[in-house]
């Protein structure tokens, strides 16, 4: 796990442990050993310590937090290694490369010096699980680059460049990408220099005489971006120390918080998610094929079809990892509209300073445009992204089918329709599949790809890849009506209704469900997007029921027997179409306006409808509004891990802690339930089934039921399912 070899007068300690060289218990132990060792042999007058492969060392093994941890074969903990190293008469020279993250930022603090190449990065990510850096990271990182860019990176978790850690001070040099060379020869240069000022624990921390006023900013700061989190919190307290107390008093605080941390749910659900994350590029369909068992396509150049919202927004996700796209409309003017877009967005990161002018150029040079199909002759992925709206989406790949190339994939950006009815208006189903990106499609980091009946392992292989390239989370579900994440939606937008039939108003559904930690409500979402989307999806299903002979009446509280809502339909036909008509749920001081108001009229609609419909409206407690919002939604998971169309609870967590805003502190609502307790959502489930028995979103999944018995550990239920199928 940690090598060492001494050449000349330089201990090198290699680290080696991949893939990214986690501290674990035996590397931890480890370093210790190899420390010890370049102490006491006399021909070593200076210590060097890299990392094998691709990174230094990225932080402390994240399993060991909630799993079973090795025992040591020392006794010294992190913190003890790394003050101990830091005490070593000979000077010790951290040479970074990849990544120095978390407990490896915290073991180069421990050295007296740092250099790394310039595409090296450094960062304190705990927050990011939960934790905080408990091995004197909240104690060296502001004596090193001073107490607001410490609180800003412990707080945030943000990962910065090698550059800016040169100018903040936490890196002594930039060096060549041939770092063990470079870190030899650093070593050498530094033999006999005093270590007196180069040992951080002794130094003081830097800007403390602003305190106060930094930390209010960040706790300010914490309210608004990481609302409901407790690990920034506790990590901004845990700086905070360094200004209070001698520095072992204050790692003493850092061990009994970093104590509080790591025991809470908050951190067990946020390293579930981080791994799930992970997971989920592995996609396997049971019995079908798996990410090991297919090579996908290599995508070199793809086309999108609608320069609209979406269409752009693919397309910048295309561009952005360097992939040449070819942008059709089918007018000029659309066309043009949807390259102004990009360009105004490019434009915008310029600005920002996100990008340099030249990179944008770059960029944008990867951009064609055309009217016509016949230019997609050879590119090797399409992706359709026009609005939804089956017998366009059948015309448009039957086109596709005849103009491009046999191998080319063709993909649909559709949120809801059948990816087996688009694929039979081609030739090659087996080279059909939804590609469910998330607006806006060049930041939102879920892409849902919908496997058809037809769909080739090798399809399915290549868009999950081409969703890893352009930085997305790709995560492979099956074939239904609005597939995994706008299915689950569907039964917490309709339950949200029903509460405002029943006595509720927008903003109190709304606020329960902020509580809980979703950035933004039902109804505000609603306002957000636009009510007439819904409106227009609705409306072509009530014209197939009418041509099948159903008359639909548009104040009908029931279709085919199951309990539905004409509130949408009435604003609608209000004109009240939300933010950009200026009310919608909500009122807003002008069409476009972000800030809703509660809207008298909407009360008075809401009570005048009760009324009509003779329902008596009642109070509704916020636990009531939170199962009946949340309940039926988790259900629904159960029931798309029953019917097969996702395959493991994990990939659903990730899908609403990546494309919904679900609170990744929770880790998504399949483990969320899981923490509730099985059996206390399968009993809620039976109660409110009793009440609302035209709702089949309250008819409890037997998956649910199943598992609430078994009481097997999530990690289980993908096996439990698997053999269900
Ligand atoms: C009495 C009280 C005493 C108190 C004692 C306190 C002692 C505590 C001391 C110290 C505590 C330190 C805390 C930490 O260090 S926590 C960890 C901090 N580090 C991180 O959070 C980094 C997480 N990793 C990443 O950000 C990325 O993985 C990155 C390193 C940037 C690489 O990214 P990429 O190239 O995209 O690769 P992947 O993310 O897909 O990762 C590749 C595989 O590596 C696994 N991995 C990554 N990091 C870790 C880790 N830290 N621990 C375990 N495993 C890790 C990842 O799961 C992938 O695995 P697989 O290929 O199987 O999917």
């Amino acid at each position: 796990m940690v090598d060492y070899r001494r050449e000349g007068n330089v201990a090198i300690l290699t680290v080696n442990n991949p893939p990214v060289n986690a501290i674990s218990t035996r590397v931890k132990d480890g370093i210790y050993e190899c420390i010890s060792r370049a102490k006491n042999d006399t021909k070593v007058s200076v210590i060097v310590i890299h990392g094998h492969g691709k990174h230094f060392i990225a932080g402390a093994d994240i399993h060991g937090f909630s799993g079973q941890r090795e025992s040591s074969k020392v006794v010294a903990t992190l913190p003890e290694v790394i003050a101990f190293m830091e005490a070593s008469n000979k000077p010790i020279v951290a040479a970074i490369h990849g990544t120095a993250l978390g407990g490896g930022l915290e073991i180069a603090m421990g050295c007296h010096y740092r250099i790394a190449t310039k595409s090296a990065r450094v960062g304190q990510p705990e927050v990011l699980i939960g934790i905080l850096p408990g091995a004197g990271g909240t104690q060296r990182l502001p004596r090193l680059c001073g107490l607001g860019p410490a609180l800003d990176l412990i707080s945030t978790g943000r990962h910065i460049k090698a550059p800016q850690a040169l100018k903040l001070g936490i890196i002594d040099k930039i060096v060549s990408d041939d770092i063990l060379k470079e870190g030899i020869a650093f070593a050498k240069a530094v033999i006999d220099k005093p270590l007196n000022g180069r040992r951080i624990s002794t130094l003081p921390v830097k800007d403390a005489e602003n305190a106060e006023q930094l930390i209010s900013a960040a706790n300010a700061s914490v309210r608004k971006r990481q609302r409901g989190m407790m690990a920034p919190i506790w990590n901004i307290k845990a700086v905070a120390e360094s200004i209070k107390l001698p520095f072992d008093e204050a790692m003493e605080k850092e061990a009994e918080y970093f104590t509080v941390l790591v025991t809470s749910s908050q951190a067990r659900a946020l390293q579930y998610a981080f791994f799930s994350e992970r997971l989920a590029p592995k996609w396997e369909v049971p019995g079908v094929a798996s990410y090991n068992t297919v090579k996908p396509m290599n995508i070199k150049t793809a086309a999108v079809i609608g320069a609209g919202t979406m269409g752009t927004g693919i397309a910048m996700a295309l561009l952005n990892a360097r992939i040449p796209v070819t942008l059709v409309e089918q007018n000029k003017q659309f066309l043009e509209k949807g390259v102004k877009m990009i360009q105004d967005l490019y434009a915008g990161s310029v600005r920002l300073g996100k990008l340099t002018a030249d990179q944008a150029k770059y960029l944008l040079s990867n951009l064609k445009t055309s009217l016509s199909y016949d230019d997609l002759s050879t590119v090797d992925c399409v992706i359709e992204a026009v609005y939804e709206n089956m017998a366009l989406k059948k015309e448009i790949f039957a086109k596709l089918d005849n103009a491009c190339k046999p191998s080319a994939v063709l993909c649909s950006n559709t949120s809801s329709l059948d990816i087996d009815e688009i694929a039979s208006a081609t030739k090659r189903p087996d080279k059909v599949i939804g590609t469910h990106f998330f607006v806006p499609a060049y930041y939102m980091r879920l892409l849902e790809n919908v496997r058809g009946k037809l769909t080739s392992p090798e399809t399915i292989a290549t868009v999950q890849s081409l969703g890893v390239r352009i930085g997305k989370i790709p995560v492979v579900v099956g074939n239904c009506d609005s597939f995994v994440g706008n299915r689950m939606l569907g039964t917490y937008t309709s339950e949200a209704q029903f509460l405002l039939e029943e006595g509720a108003l927008p903003h109190e559904v709304d606020s329960v469900i902020k509580d809980f930690g979703i950035p933004i409500g039902a109804f505000e979402v609603s306002d957000l997007s636009g009510l007439d989307i819904g409106w227009r999806i609705r409306k072509e299903r009530y014209e197939k029921l009418e041509k099948s002979g159903k008359k639909h009446d548009p104040n009908a509280r029931f279709i085919n027997g199951e309990r539905f809502s004409p509130l949408g339909d009435t604003l609608c036909e209000k004109g009240r179409f939300g933010r950009k008509t200026g009310m919608g749920w909500y009122r807003y001081e002008k069409p476009g306006a972000k800030e809703p108001f509660i809207d008298a009229e909407i009360t008075t609609l809401l009570e005048d409808y009760s009324k009509k419909h003779n329902i008596t409206r009642r109070k509704i407690s916020p636990q009531e509004i939170f199962e009946r919002c949340f309940y039926p939604l988790i259900n629904e998971g159960f029931k798309v891990l029953e019917d097969g169309i996702a395959t493991r609870p994990e990939d659903i967590d990730v899908i609403w802690i990546n494309g919904y805003g679900w609170p990744k502190y929770t880790g998504g609502p399949m483990y969320y339930a899981n923490q509730i307790g099985l059996d206390k959502i399968y009993d809620t489930m039976c109660y409110y089934y009793e009440q609302h028995p035209t709702s089949s979103h309250w008819r409890p999944s037997a998956l649910l039921r199943d598992l609430a018995k078994q009481q097997l550990p999530i990690s289980q239920w993908g096996k439990q399912v698997a053999s269900r199928l």
